[in-house]
């Protein structure tokens, strides 16, 4: 597939000036203002996006908050709010493959993994979410029999969410899918680097049939628009994804007002290799928890620590796979791994293998750009990583794996859990005994045991430690991000 063989609407969608999406319309910035959006692949401008500042942002929280308070989505039969957001579902499923191919062409993620995954990913998270909107219940409590005692779940307000572009629709996706079943309205701003997909899908919001103001897309720099929405006092609640050092910086501006934050950060996640391991999952595992959406992803399982007895047959065969990854344009068919989002991030990731290879690890394969057009980098491996390297305590989201070498368990479940860290892991075993024992002592919020990468919006998604605050997904896990509880007494005494 070529940029020749762009869908009609795609090409229209990327010839327009796109506005963001306020009150139920598309509207471009007060100011006129615009930025560009490249093709990470080309380093050619794709899209032209309207620019908001804070008098847009303003606008938008206005709406939200007449939406929220008049109550047209808030009061709403909870089986209407879930048959529009199942409808919206449904509509993006008509459209998925004109999603998929702006997603692979914003982010430069394979239009496959596109497709199934982020596109596919995300139609299923709203259906999910939209049979959650009939399913949040208070309690009846049992206190005296002189009072009649219950709970009541209420949404919380407007909702404030900021989300990256390492999965750009997928992330609009599991913020809104709970808050809007939850009756929440909502401010949302999708990162610079990837604003299309969710912009693309805003018209559809308002065919699904979400009255205007319940939904608000507003594209901008986070140092001007991000902020202007964490501190705007008609915000009940913000919630972030992206990195640690932005999401301290939120949850110290939302104190001010006492808003609740749920925060969704960095990651620094180890994959352990025991000695009984089966090789041929563990290899494929361990590679694509690193490699996979190149690199960049919250949960990569970027240290790999390996038993000593397989350590030097893993290496030259995870070698062997790095080296046979095809690096393309998303776009092309061939292609396993794409470009990095933007020449920051490449820049980032080339300066973490400086370092890496001037502490000292072993460089086995990669290490470089490849080609002088788009951001593509060469799948890299480090070998006799040691823990105090930058490369094995910081988050470098990229196609680098750091690998290190254990003889114990209680050894090696030490050094798992020595980082500031604590979004996710992975164990490889064949003793299933071990597994749960490994499981149940690291510093996590998800482990898988022979497996890896697995968010469903069936289980809570976070992480321990400076990895977040809250767990999305999960059901009433997510929910809970956006109720208050409401404890109310009645007095019964004759
Ligand atoms: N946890 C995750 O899934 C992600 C982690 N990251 C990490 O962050 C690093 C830097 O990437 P960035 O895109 O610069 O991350 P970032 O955390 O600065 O940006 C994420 C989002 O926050 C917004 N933002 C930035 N500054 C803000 C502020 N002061 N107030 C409100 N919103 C603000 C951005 O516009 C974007 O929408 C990456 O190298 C990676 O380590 C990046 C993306 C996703
Ligand atoms: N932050 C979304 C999930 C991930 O990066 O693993």
């Amino acid at each position: 597939m070529s940029l020749d063989t762009l869908k009609p609407k795609v090409k229209a969608f990327l010839e327009e000036v796109n506005g963001f999406y306020i009150n139920g319309q598309y509207v471009t910035a007060q100011n006129g203002q615009t930025f560009d959006v490249l093709n990470p692949a080309t380093e050619e401008v794709i899209a032209k996006v309207s620019q908001a500042d804070e008098s847009d942002l303003d606008l938008a929280v206005q709406a939200a908050r007449k939406a929220f308070d008049e109550g047209q989505w808030t009061k709403m039969e909870a089986a209407e709010r879930s048959r529009i957001i199942y409808k919206f579902a449904d509509l993006l499923e008509e459209h998925k493959e004109e999603l998929a191919q702006l997603e692979s062409l914003d982010n430069g993620k394979p239009y496959q993994q596109a497709l199934e995954d982020d596109i596919e990913g995300t139609i299923e998270h709203f259906r999910y979410y939209a049979g959650w909107a009939t399913k949040i219940f208070g309690k009846t409590t049992n206190v005296s029999p002189e009072y009649a005692t219950y709970t009541v779940h209420e949404p919380v307000g407007v909702v404030a969410q900021i989300i990256p572009w390492n999965y750009p629709l997928l992330m609009a996706a599991w913020k809104l899918g709970s808050a809007l079943a939850a009756g929440c309205t909502v401010v949302l701003k999708p990162a610079e680097d990837t604003p299309l997909s969710i912009l693309y899908a805003a018209k559809l919001f308002k065919e699904a049939g979400f009255p205007d103001g319940v939904v608000n897309i507003v594209s901008g720099p986070g140092s001007v628009v991000g902020n202007a929405l964490v501190t705007h006092p008609q915000v009940n609640k913000v919630a972030f994804t992206g990195s640690t050092e932005t999401g301290k910086e939120i949850m110290r501006k939302a104190a001010d007002d006492v808003k609740a934050v749920t925060l969704e950060l960095g990651g620094k996640s180890p994959a352990i290799v025991l000695e009984d391991a089966d090789l041929e999952t563990t290899l494929d595992g361990v590679f694509d928890g690193t490699m996979y959406n190149h690199g960049q992803n919250c949960s990569a399982t970027t240290r790999i620590f390996v038993h000593r007895s397989l350590y030097d047959e893993v290496l030259d065969k995870l070698k062997k796979k790095a080296e046979e990854t095809v690096v393309g344009p998303g776009l092309d068919s061939a292609t396993d791994m794409g470009p990095l989002v933007s020449e920051k991030q490449m820049n980032t990731v080339l300066g973490y293998i400086e370092k890496g290879k001037e502490e000292g690890a072993r460089l086995i394969t990669g290490g470089k750009r490849t080609g002088d057009q788009g951001y593509f980098v060469e799948p890299t491996i480090f070998a006799d990583v040691k823990d105090h390297m930058s490369i094995a305590r910081e988050e470098i989201f990229g196609p680098v794996m750091s690998v290190f070498v254990f003889d114990e368990v209680e050894e090696v479940i030490q050094r798992a859990n020595d980082s500031e860290y604590g979004l996710a892991a992975s164990v490889w075993t064949e003793n299933i005994k071990k597994g749960h024992y490994i499981a149940s002592k690291l510093e996590s919020g998800t482990v898988w045991v022979n497996d890896f990468g697995l968010e469903l919006e069936t289980m809570p998604f976070g992480g321990y430690k400076h990895s977040g605050i809250g767990r999305e997904m999960g059901g009433d896990y997510g929910i809970s991000n956006y109720v208050e509880v409401k404890s109310i007494f009645v007095n019964m005494k004759q």
